[in-house]
This record gives C-alpha cells, structure tokens and sequence, in this order.
C-alpha cells in the first residue's frame, strides 16, 4: 500500500493547518507525524484516511501498483483515535462482533483472544459505558491493530494507559506493524519509538 499526498494542504476558515506537503507512505514502513499541540497532526492523519477532504492538491492510494477508487479506501485502513467514539450501548464483545461486519479481523484471532491481549477480558460482557478511560483505550487499541487491514492509523495511542497499557501497546506494534503501513500521530517520543520514518508537520506552515 502507499498512500502519497502532493501539493496537499488543508485550511480552516483563513487558516492554513499546513500546506505543500509532498510525501509518499508506505507499506513496510512506520511514521511518526510529530508537532506540538494544535499543529494539525490529527486534521493531517484524517486527510490521510480521506476522512477529511483537503483543501489543495490531491491524496491518492495505490496497493500493488493499482489505483484504489476513494470509496474503496475505507476498507484498506483502520483507525484508533481520541475522537472516534466507541458504542457505548454495546459491551466489548458485540462492539468488535458488529465491527468484525463491516471490516474483516486478522484471519485466527478470536474476539476473546483479543480482548486478553490488550488485557479487558473480564470486561468482556460489561458495557461499555461503565469502562474506564484506559480501558476504552485498550478496546479502541483491538479494534484497530486486529483488523485486517494493510494501514494502520493511531492517534496518541497510548492517552489514558498506564505502564502497562503502554508497555503492552509497544509489544502489540513490534507483532502487527510490520508488513503495513502504520503512521502514529503523537508529541510522545516513547509511542513512536519504533517509527523509522517522522514527519514534522511544523514544516509545512
Ligand atoms: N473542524 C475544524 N474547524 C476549524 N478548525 C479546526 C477544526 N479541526 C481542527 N481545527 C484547528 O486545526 C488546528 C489543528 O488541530 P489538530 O487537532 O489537527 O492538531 P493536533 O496537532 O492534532 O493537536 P493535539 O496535539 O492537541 O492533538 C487547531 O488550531 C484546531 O483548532
């Protein structure tokens, strides 16, 4: 998978969150997007997705060589982030069943199986309104490293996880980063560690 942005930029209003941004990601490899709050790593990490329609220039998407339609994209990419909410209605187990319907997860991983590894599984059957923030976290961290997609997109991935929580996300990306395209949005160095690559968004001002 490589996703390339040419000439890209995104304004707010009269505000320019960045602008003539040239840059190719691609699978194999993981990113760091780094600048100090407000800088618009978040607002670029969802023109990334194509969540966000960007205000000059174009955001294309290739897998193996092939044009992927815009439409199309959604499936090739998984998200975890502070601002995409979880339902809360739902308890764990049926918020991944009802999202496994829509975007396939990693083929031999079971929803119990992955609620072990990031450590809620006796939150299995609970609801999760009445998780915490560090296990909400832990979900959105499921929901996103286990499917089964080449892109893998994570926005502060580590807000409200504690030493272990971090330490286990760590482990979660040595296993399932490689092979994909992972791009971290992040002002913490030790959620990033393992990029190879960083972007600083304060060079496109
Ligand atoms: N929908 C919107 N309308 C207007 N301005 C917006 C909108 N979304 C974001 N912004 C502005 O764009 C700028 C970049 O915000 P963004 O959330 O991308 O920054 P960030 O680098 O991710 O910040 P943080 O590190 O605090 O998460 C901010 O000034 C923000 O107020």
């Amino acid at each position: 998978m490589r996703i390339s942005l040419s000439d890209a930029g995104k304004r707010f209003n009269r505000e320019w969150i960045f602008r003539k941004l040239h840059y190719s990601f691609e699978s194999g490899n993981s990113y760091a997007i780094t600048g100090p709050n407000g800088s618009g790593k978040s607002t670029l990490l969802q023109a990334i997705a194509g969540a966000l329609t960007i205000s000059e220039g174009k955001v294309t998407y290739q897998l193996n060589g092939n044009a992927i339609a815009d439409d199309a994209v959604f499936k090739q990419i998984a998200i975890a982030a502070p601002y995409l909410e979880l339902i809360e209605e739902m308890t764990a187990t049926e918020f991944l069943s009802f999202h496994g319907g829509f975007k396939p997860f990693l083929p031999n991983h079971t929803i119990p199986e992955m609620l072990t590894v990031v450590g809620i599984e006796k939150a299995a059957h609970k609801q999760i309104r009445y998780y915490s923030s560090g296990m909400k976290q832990r979900l959105k961290l499921a929901q996103a490293v286990f499917s089964d997609t080449p892109v893998l997109l994570l926005d502060e991935p580590t807000t409200n996880l504690d030493a272990s929580g971090s330490a286990m996300y760590l482990s979660l990306m040595e296993k399932y980063a490689k092979d994909r395209l992972v791009i971290v949005c992040s002002n913490d160095p030790h959620e990033y560690v393992f990029c190879s690559q960083s972007l600083d968004i304060m060079g496109y001002k």
